[in-house]
């Protein structure tokens, strides 16, 4: 049974399918301490977050079972990604899920901005009566500087163009293409600071991100120019926007976000009648918070049951085109990691990976991730390693790892061939998967073969001699242990040769030793694909 916390308020209709899952215990813990979460995330596999959970290395390094960190949202700097990556744990989030809520928000504040509806709301409801002091402008013809063309920034784009902006666009990724077909122009932060008219930020906040807007671009802004962050505090430097408030640069600003959440009792914002605030509402929706949370928690519950899932964070994406190339792969590369590491004696230095094939064509990153967790997994365990921290298991170990492409196949249309070299040996396996057969071993060391990669195997290496398959399969039968399968490889006849036998149950280790006892026995060894 797989125990889930949730420790921010979510939807409760977003994680019904958790709720419902027959093999997940749901526990709604919400405003926990760090300590708290200390003292009982040991017993949890996954854990739902909002931005108010800080996810610290301490909570990390106490979740001993904790596979993943769902964030039913789409900003993970509340999450300590180096920590988990380092621990294994999968950190998910749900980028789609909020895109247009916040993008309303935006509007909201852009609207509220431009005709001072808080402040005029105050005084109404105070029973003034007052018509002189909210003189607002129109959004038509104003220039809006968009920093940020990601999803939020995009939808505030086309939606600002109904208003009948004139909209300036900024980043890095954003090509003259995309600029063209969503009709804004293709502008830099200098660019933007210097001529819009309203500005609103979308970036997440990075080192580079970090005062992008600050003293020196507000002393170069037009006059009366009015500015929105409902992204992350801290993108726009909150003491240069007081400061350019105060000079009458800016008109007025609107802040969904702070620099420090919740802000101190005395931030200058609460104080200055140009500055509207909202606690950090960008995603408040009842759509948003149902979407985010079904988002998170399909995924978590796809981790939970080792399928393939989406949305990590502490991996790189991978392109669905990709994807439909390698996600066949993945089962047999990890199975080809692990036999190989059962194959070689002595401590791993090197893994070399050969793709051949249609494989070489693609990044197969996310492929040599699952056969790096094959072959660490022999060792350290299958619980300590994972996709997420193999390759850093590995690096860590002082493990090179060698990547090979060859754009031919001799005898497949694609191979996966994994070679271990140790201090002692060097061993190789080789797979594919053949069209109605499933995944297949088909190359031990030198030897060609056609064997299914899973359950209890026991190979043996012998000289090719008549008689030896009987006297292996006699020993066996003798001692209660059924084959299912047999599979000689030889080389050339009355060479060295291998056979791999695929047994019902656990061999005894005694009657392995038998079995390498027997004339003409090389070796024999026990080989497990779970
Ligand atoms: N207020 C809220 O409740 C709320 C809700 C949702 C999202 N957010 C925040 O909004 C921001 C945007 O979210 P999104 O879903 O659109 O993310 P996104 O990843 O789709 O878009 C972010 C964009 O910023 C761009 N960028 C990065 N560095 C930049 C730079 N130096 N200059 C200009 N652009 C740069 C990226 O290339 C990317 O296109 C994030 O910070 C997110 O956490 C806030
Ligand atoms: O990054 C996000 O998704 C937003 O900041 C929303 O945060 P929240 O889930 O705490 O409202």
């Amino acid at each position: 049974m797989f125990k889930v916390l949730v420790s921010d308020p979510i939807s409760d209709l977003g994680i019904q399918k958790l709720v419902d899952a027959e093999d997940v215990v749901v526990d709604k813990k919400p405003g926990l301490s760090e300590d708290e979460l200390v003292a009982i995330i040991g017993e949890y596999d996954a854990m739902l977050v909002r931005s108010q959970t800080r996810v610290t290395a301490r909570i990390m390094e106490a979740g001993k079972q904790l596979k993943v960190v769902g964030r039913a949202g789409v900003g993970v700097d509340n999450i300590d990604l180096e920590a988990a990556t380092q621990r294994g744990i999968i950190v998910i989030n749900a980028p789609d899920g909020n895109t247009i809520t916040t993008c309303e928000h935006t509007f909201a504040m852009m609207m509220a901005v431009a005709r001072h509806i808080p402040q005029a709301y105050l005084k109404t409801v105070g029973g003034e009566w007052d018509r002189k002091s909210f003189l607002g402008v129109e959004l038509r013809n104003k220039i809006l500087g968009v920093l940020g063309m990601g999803r939020i920034g995009s939808e505030v784009a086309k939606r600002a163009k109904a208003f009948g902006m004139e909209i300036w666009g900024y980043d890095p990724f954003l090509t003259e293409e995309r600029a063209e077909k969503l009709g804004i122009r293709l502008s830099s932060v200098d660019d933007i600071v210097r001529n819009a008219d309203f500005m609103t930020v979308h970036t997440p906040l990075t080192p580079e991100t970090r005062h992008i807007i600050g003293a020196s671009q507000f002393e170069v802004m037009k006059k009366g120019m009015r500015i929105v962050n409902c992204a992350r505090g801290g993108i726009i430097d909150e003491i240069a926007l007081v400061a350019a408030v105060d000079k009458g640069i800016v008109a007025g600003a609107a802040f969904d976000v702070f620099e420090s959440e919740p802000p101190a009792a005395d931030h200058p914002f609460l104080s200055n009648p140009k500055i509207i605030v909202t606690p950090h509402l960008g995603a408040s929706t009842v759509e948003a918070q149902e979407n985010v949370a079904i988002d998170v928690s399909e995924q978590v519950l796809n981790i939970l049951r080792d399928k393939p899932f989406s949305n990590a964070v502490n991996m790189p994406p991978i392109p669905a085109n990709v994807l439909n190339i390698l996600q066949p792969y993945f089962n047999l590369g990890e199975k080809l990691g692990s036999f190989a590491a059962q194959l070689t004696e002595g401590a791993i230095q090197e893994i070399t990976v050969n793709y051949s094939g249609e494989l070489a064509e693609v990044d197969t990153q996310p492929l040599t991730r699952y056969i790096v967790r094959g072959v660490l997994s022999h060792h350290l365990g299958s619980e300590m390693v994972n996709v997420v921290n193999s390759m850093h298991l590995a690096k860590e170990r002082s493990v090179n790892i060698v990547i090979q492409k060859s754009h031919t196949s001799r005898d497949f249309t694609n191979l996966v061939t994994v070679s271990l070299r140790s201090k002692q040996e060097e061993r190789l396996v080789a797979g594919t998967l053949l069209t109605g057969y499933g995944p297949r071993i088909v190359q031990i060391d030198k030897f060609p073969v056609d064997v299914a990669p899973g359950g209890n195997l026991i190979l043996v290496s012998h000289n090719d001699k008549p008689g030896i398959i009987g006297r292996v399969g006699t020993l066996l039968g003798t001692n209660d242990v059924n084959i299912a399968t047999m599979q000689v490889g030889r080389k050339i006849i009355g060479g060295a040769a291998i056979m791999v036998l695929s047994v019902d149950k656990a061999v005894p280790k005694d009657v392995l030793s038998q079995i390498a006892e027997l004339p003409d026995l090389n070796n024999a060894k026990e080989i497990i694909l779970y």
